[in-house]
């Protein structure tokens, strides 16, 4: 283990598994939040986040219509920006098989791991946020099942906001999907720390399969509200490019993850947007005198070199795009 330790650390790096494989008792002080950071384990809103059930698209007469599905989701993307969807196609032992993927992944020695370390987010494959889906079977299929089912749910959500199910078409199917797996091993201090830090992503839609609870959304009235673990569901989140696209109409969810002093988590994240150069910019459709253009155009691109100039700690790159109206 200390091996471990002095090789991730030639990287300038020593990842959270390892300080937990060495049984630190303590949080060190660069993942210390300040107190206004700091997850309140005490403060839940009982609120209930919204499930939607997607048979009525396998079964188009099944006894709730797709028109049904399609209010569901607009409320659900109106009030949260968040949803999670239930009977949506992908089997559950190809979704088994990614976890699977994703635990081993993280067991590797971490020496195969540190081979694939950059802070480049330019880099197409790296240690810490991403993992080579290509060359892993089981990820590789979940992955082309998600893929599939985000285009079936920006048909649902380009419908809700009143635009055509074609709208963006050949560019939603020429689009880059992220997969992103992250690990969230105990932690001696949860109270102190976060996993992931509060954020939107940059996409249209994000898709998470989660091994158990632990991520939380920040609610109309700024409360964090903890997303319980569905059995067999997986988690739809609002990027930016869709509230650029909407105009507004839908905001991007604010999303973080909290850790836990006695079990490791794992997600897995498919981050879907256009692709890298393409810009996205507010549908002409949803605009006119009365609503003019709020944001400037932005490609997936233009956020990766937001988030490398710059802190992401510090500001939304969202706000960077709203125009003075
Ligand atoms: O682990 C999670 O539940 C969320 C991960 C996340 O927000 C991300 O990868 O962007
Ligand atoms: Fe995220």
């Amino acid at each position: 283990m200390e091996a471990e330790k002095v090789l991730e650390s030639s990287y300038g790096f020593t990842s959270a598994m390892t300080l937990t494989e060495l049984g630190n008792p303590q949080v060190p002080q660069r993942y210390v939040l300040p107190l206004s950071e700091r997850p309140n384990p005490t403060l839940h809103p009982s609120i209930s986040l919204p499930i939607v059930d997607l048979s009525s698209l396998k079964h188009p007469s099944s006894s709730s219509p797709r028109s049904e599905t399609i209010n569901e989701i607009q409320r659900a993307c109106k009030e949260f920006g968040f949803f999670q969807v239930i009977n949506h196609g992908i089997l559950q032992c190809t979704m088994r098989d990614a976890m699977e993927a994703a635990t081993d992944f993280f067991d590797l020695p971490v020496e195969e791991k540190m081979i694939l370390m950059s802070e480049n987010v330019h880099e197409p494959v790296r240690y810490g946020t991403s993992l080579n889906h290509a060359t892993d079977k089981k990820m590789s299929k979940y992955a082309t099942e998600v893929e599939n089912l985000q285009k079936q749910l920006m048909e649902l959500v380009l419908e809700s906001l009143g635009l055509n199910s074609n709208y963006l078409v050949d560019d939603i199917d020429n689009g880059s999907q992220v997969m992103t797996v992250n690990c969230y091993p105990a932690c001696p201090e949860p109270e102190l720390t976060l996993g992931i830090p509060a954020h939107s992503d940059y996409g249209t839609l994000t898709i998470l399969h989660q091994s158990c609870s632990g991520l939380q959304l920040l609610d109309s009235n700024e409360n964090w509200v903890p997303v319980p673990l569905v059995e067999g569901a997986l988690i739809v989140l609002l990027g930016d490019q869709l509230e650029v696209m909407s105009n507004g109409h839908y905001k991007s969810v604010l999303h973080r993850v909290i850790v836990s002093s006695d079990t490791k988590r794992l997600s897995i994240a498919s981050l879907h947007s256009l692709a890298l150069n393409k810009k996205m910019a507010p549908a002409p459709e949803l605009l006119n005198e009365q609503n003019p253009a709020g944001y400037k155009e932005f490609s997936f691109r233009d956020f990766l070199d937001f988030i490398s100039s710059r802190d992401a700690l510090q500001g939304r790159f969202i706000d960077t795009l709203k125009k003075d109206r």
